[in-house]
């Protein structure tokens, strides 16, 4: 059989389950998955000249690292070809595009300082979100920003955040698409503080602060993104699970973001995508693949991947649940990386919308349990890549492996003379 033969008998087969594939594909070209720029360059930036801190790591060396916002969007681009599916574009403040010897500062940063990427969202018909940098930057006192007992840091970050809302609301009227901007900081103590409260309070006062910059919230979505340790901040993050959650639900219009690397090993944010979705109106995700540790792997077709998709799917949360990735891996092609990490989820999102989530639920609420299991894993060996063959195909891009050889072509022609 060939492709399209293979595809009209894999339809006859989900028909039977009461999909349509045609309508599957056509919805999921609509949704968007959120494409972080920072895979490009190691989460490195252009406004600074210092290490990652944070208490983040992109581990690897190698070569080809976009060194300028040309060659990142270069990266990007090529990238993108290789993706199927909507895509908005995901940038940190620290990739502020300075020209003419210019240079502003993270509290001085300007919607003109972001110009360039406007050009080129617009360019491939992309939203963007955003994230202010509370990192990298020696304004970072003894590890801390939005929490610090010094006043003046505090301000310095504060004033940060609120040039981010006006360079959020710029992008939204610039694009059309609202402005996902994600509060992160990676404040915390190695080891164990004296004060758990005050951090958090500070915190909570700073962000209220941010905040109280004018904003329109219908351009703008505020989140605030928690954290449990990283590296070096192993025995306390100020902005935990419960802050940010209790931040959000108790100040109307932010959401709680929750990137799944950001929990204890065992915790699954699939599941806590419908407890979320009893009591917010919206939510966001980073997702991403932790291994041993909020490693920031690249993101796979695995279980939790298809799982986070399924719920977001299944609840019927397209429309409230803001999906973004986040992961950097500097130990391979950073092209590929991005690739093999979008075509996953994009996967996960086809595979969700082809599990017919009532007749499963149906057999949970009539306890017939035997049943649903056996149906759970029968579909999963149902022929899903046929019909991602011609999402592919319907995208243009290609299905299979063939994409490859394109990132090898580019590595030899751009990526190999980056020296
Ligand atoms: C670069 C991002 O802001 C960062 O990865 C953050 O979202 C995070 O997940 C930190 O662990
Ligand atoms: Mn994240």
């Amino acid at each position: 059989m060939n492709q399209t033969e293979r595809y009209e008998s894999a339809k006859e087969l989900y028909r039977g389950l009461g999909i349509d594939t045609d309508q599957v594909i056509r919805r999921l070209k609509e949704i968007p998955v959120s494409l972080h720029c920072w895979q490009g360059d190691d989460v490195k930036g252009f406004d600074q000249d210092g290490p990652l801190t944070g208490g983040i790591q992109a581990t690897g060396n190698y070569p080809g690292r976009a060194r300028t916002p040309e060659e990142l969007m270069e990266d990007m681009e090529m990238a993108m070809s290789l993706m199927p599916g909507k895509k908005k574009l995901n940038l940190h403040a620290s990739y502020a595009v300075f020209e003419n010897g210019e240079y502003a500062d993270r509290d001085q940063l300007e919607p003109k300082h972001f110009a360039k990427w406007v050009e080129f969202a617009k360019k491939h018909h992309m939203g963007i979100d955003f994230n202010p940098t509370f990192f990298s930057h020696a304004k970072v006192k003894d590890g801390l920003t939005l929490t610090s007992p010094d006043k003046e840091t505090r301000e310095f970050w504060i004033r940060h955040g609120k040039a981010c809302i006006r360079i959020s609301e710029y992008f939204a009227k610039e694009t059309g698409i609202p402005c996902v901007m994600n509060i992160w900081i990676g404040d915390g103590f190695k080891d164990v503080p004296a004060d758990r409260l005050g951090p958090r309070l500070r915190y909570r006062e700073s962000i209220e602060a941010i905040l109280a910059e004018p904003y329109d919230p219908k351009l703008v979505k505020p989140c605030v993104e928690s954290k449990v340790f990283g590296i070096g901040v192993e025995s306390y993050t100020a902005g935990s699970a419960e802050f940010a959650l209790s931040f959000a639900a108790t100040h109307q219009g932010v959401l709680p973001l929750m990137d799944n690397g950001h929990y204890h090993p065992t915790e699954m944010v699939s599941d806590k995508i419908p407890a979320l979705l009893c009591f917010f109106p919206e939510i966001a995700l980073h997702v991403t693949r932790p291994v041993r540790w909020d490693s920031d792997h690249v993101v796979l077709f695995d279980d939790e991947t298809r799982e986070i998709a399924k719920e977001i799917v299944r609840n019927n949360a397209l429309n409230r649940v803001y999906i973004a990735l986040d992961y950097f891996d500097a130990s391979i092609n950073r092209i590929s990386a991005w690739t093999v990490g979008f075509r996953s989820f994009q996967k996960a999102l086809l595979s969700a919308l082809l599990t017919p989530a009532e007749l499963l639920k149906g057999l949970q609420d009539e306890n017939r349990m035997s049943e649903l299991m056996m149906l759970q894993e029968e579909i999963k060996l149902y022929p899903l890549g046929d019909v991602w063959n011609e999402y592919c195909r319907q995208c243009g891009v290609e299905g299979g492996q063939g994409w490859f050889e394109k990132v090898k072509a580019y590595e030899q022609d751009v990526l190999s003379k980056r020296k």
